[in-house]
């Protein structure tokens, strides 16, 4: 069988790092290049300390794509250069696996129209970690009981946007199942802008940031006399690669643009 040809896009990263490190323990895929503006031609292995890997690093997206054929571009950067990164790929005909958050539900719309026009897969998931998949399905299916939720993420503080890709896609599918409802006092006030946290459709998303955390997630739901809370930690990054690779197996097989891991779990 032939081995699926993986790019990684960010593969200096925190996240790009892990993803490196696991695709060197499956037979069945081959990192071929990481694409990142700085050691241009060096190889990508030598540069993380995990020794030679034959696979080097290439400053720009499209060069990339042009020189190493890769079938999947995985994209762990930022959400400033994702976008364009994988309208690339698609347009290459290269199929993006990206865990990079940032997207509105326009770009989705739109990449999902242009994977279909190119005839190929994608896949864009904001969380890899299936306790943090079944977390959001948990929330999903406990709003139709108790529509009274509050949203609370937690990560480290070197992250770039707020909310978490995890919890706007959290509130979309608390938002899809619950009634609708705007939570709270109606005259409550702030007398410290933001107390209350961001806004979505009727309830909040609070966003905390501090060293030592890694990325973490509570919905609480609260009802007459009692509250639920589901929540899920993610202790380091190595949870979210058994979720990586399946995406790199799955989009092989699909069209179309897939959003949320839910939708290739078995
Ligand atoms: N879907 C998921 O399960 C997860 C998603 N993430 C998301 O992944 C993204 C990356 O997170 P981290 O690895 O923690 O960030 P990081 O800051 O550690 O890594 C980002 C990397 O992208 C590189 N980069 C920046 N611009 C680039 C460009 N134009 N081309 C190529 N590389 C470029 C940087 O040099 C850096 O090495 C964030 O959006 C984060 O929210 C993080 C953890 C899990
Ligand atoms: O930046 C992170 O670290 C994470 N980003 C993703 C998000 O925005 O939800 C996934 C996970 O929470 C870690």
């Amino acid at each position: 069988m032939e081995k699926i040809r993986v790019a990684i896009a960010g593969p200096r990263g925190r996240m790009g790092s892990e993803a490196v490190k696991m695709l060197m323990k499956d037979e069945t895929l081959q990192f071929v290049c990481g694409v990142d503006p700085k050691y241009n031609g060096e190889d990508v292995g030598d540069i993380l300390g995990l020794g030679a890997l034959s696979a080097p690093f290439v400053p720009d997206v499209r060069q990339a794509l042009e020189t190493y054929r890769p079938d999947v571009l995985v994209d762990f950067t930022t959400p400033h250069v994702v976008k364009q990164n994988m309208v690339t790929a698609i347009e290459a005909g290269v199929r993006p696996v990206v865990g990079t958050t940032g997207f509105t539900p326009e770009d989705i719309e739109e990449l999902d129209r242009l994977c279909r026009t190119q005839g190929i897969g994608a896949i864009i998931a904001p969380n890899f970690a299936i306790g943090a998949v079944l977390m959001m399905k948990f929330a999903q299916e406990a709003a139709k009981y108790m529509p009274h939720v509050e949203i609370i993420e937690q990560h480290h503080d070197q992250k770039l946007d707020a909310p978490s890709g995890t919890a706007v896609k959290t509130a979309e599918m608390i938002q899809a199942a619950r009634q609708e409802l705007r939570q709270g006092h109606p005259e409550e006030k702030e007398t410290i802008e933001g107390a209350r946290g961001g806004y979505y459709n009727g309830f909040r998303i609070h966003s905390v940031r501090l060293p030592g955390l890694v990325a973490h997630q509570e919905v609480i739901f609260g009802a007459v006399g009692q509250t639920l809370t589901i929540r899920h930690d993610s202790i380091n990054r190595e949870s979210f690669m058994p979720g990586v690779n399946l995406a790199i197996k799955k989009v092989m097989e699909h069209t179309g643009l897939i959003y949320g891991l839910e939708n290739i779990m078995v």
